[in-house]
């Protein structure tokens, strides 16, 4: 069986508090994109190998026992005795771009092993494996628009419609330590919550609606926020990074005349 892990922005992102794990808590919109990895799985006969991965597209770092997929494999091989596989892993999704390109592997895993070996898994129990796997994980179970909090697993559904803009988004190629980030943040309460910020018209937005990682990153690594003015100068109602970065997307009303170039990690995507 086959599926296409899609990646997601954050639109607005506030951490507002820090939490005795040493995680934070945070509250954020994801917003899935049609920008799109290819993972298949099939069931290996005759081998003593638990399973087998191949990955193609943009190089992971990192050896193949980490990856996201084989995590989310080994989470319910144990407990659902499934056969052994052969997993195969085609990356478009750049990653440590913010993007959430592991852990909407790692999901739409879990619910491809579901669907394949009949596990009859609900969406709250695949939404708590998820969460095991990572902080975003748990969005791409329901894969909705959707306001989150807590670590960014606690999920309370939004109207937001954003078919027919257009996305365009650039993953400059800076690594940024999600960790990093986040030690550098100081917790605070927005002016605003994200959901009434969304009520408001799309072009009202950057008013209101902010990335808290941006101030302390956009200082370390001044290119992101030039990448971020020039997408406003470009015509974008609505700019960001997304995520603990790296990556920069700006919102357009389908005028967007910028070129995209997945080789430079630029692309252009309609909602
Ligand atoms: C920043 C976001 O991308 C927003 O969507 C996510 O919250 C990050 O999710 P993620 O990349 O899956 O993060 P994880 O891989 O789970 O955590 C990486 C590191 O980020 C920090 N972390 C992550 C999420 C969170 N709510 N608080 C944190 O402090 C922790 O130090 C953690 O060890
Ligand atoms: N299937 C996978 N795809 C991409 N990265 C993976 C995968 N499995 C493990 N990784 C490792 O996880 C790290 C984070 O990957 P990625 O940034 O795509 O995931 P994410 O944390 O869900 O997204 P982000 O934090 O950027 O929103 C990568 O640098 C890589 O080393």
């Amino acid at each position: 069986m086959i599926s296409f892990p899609n990646a997601k922005i954050n639109l607005g992102l506030n951490i507002v508090g820090k939490r005795a794990d040493g995680y934070h808590n945070l509250e954020t919109i994801f917003y899935p994109i049609p920008l799109e990895d290819i993972l298949e799985i099939e069931v290996l006969d005759h081998t003593e190998k638990p399973f087998e991965l191949s990955i193609s597209g943009i190089p992971i770092e990192g050896n193949l026992a980490n990856n996201l997929v084989v995590k989310a494999y080994l989470l319910l091989k144990e407990k659902y005795n499934l056969p052994p596989i052969h997993i195969y892993l085609h990356k478009n999704i750049p990653s440590g771009a913010g993007l959430g390109g592991g852990s909407s592997d790692a999901a739409f895993m879990l619910k491809l092993l579901n669907d394949t070996f009949e596990l009859n898994l609900t969406t709250t129990e695949l939404e708590e494996h998820a969460a095991k796997l990572g902080a975003d994980c748990a969005f791409f179970i329901q894969n909705k628009p959707t306001f989150a909090e807590g670590i960014g697993n606690i999920f309370s559904s939004i109207e937001l419609n954003l078919s027919g803009y257009q996305i365009f988004l650039i993953k400059p190629d800076v690594f940024i330590s999600t960790a990093m980030a986040f030690s550098n943040i100081k917790p605070h309460q927005p002016e605003l919550n994200l959901k009434e910020i969304i009520q408001k018209p799309i072009a009202q937005w950057h008013k209101w609606m902010a990335n808290d990682f941006e101030e302390s990153i956009f200082k370390e690594i001044p290119e992101l926020g030039k990448i971020k003015e020039e997408l406003y100068q470009a015509g974008a109602i609505y700019a960001s990074m997304s995520g603990a970065g790296s990556s920069i997307y700006g919102i357009f009303k389908d005028n967007c005349t910028l070129i995209p170039n997945s080789n430079e990690g630029k692309y252009l995507l309609n909602l």
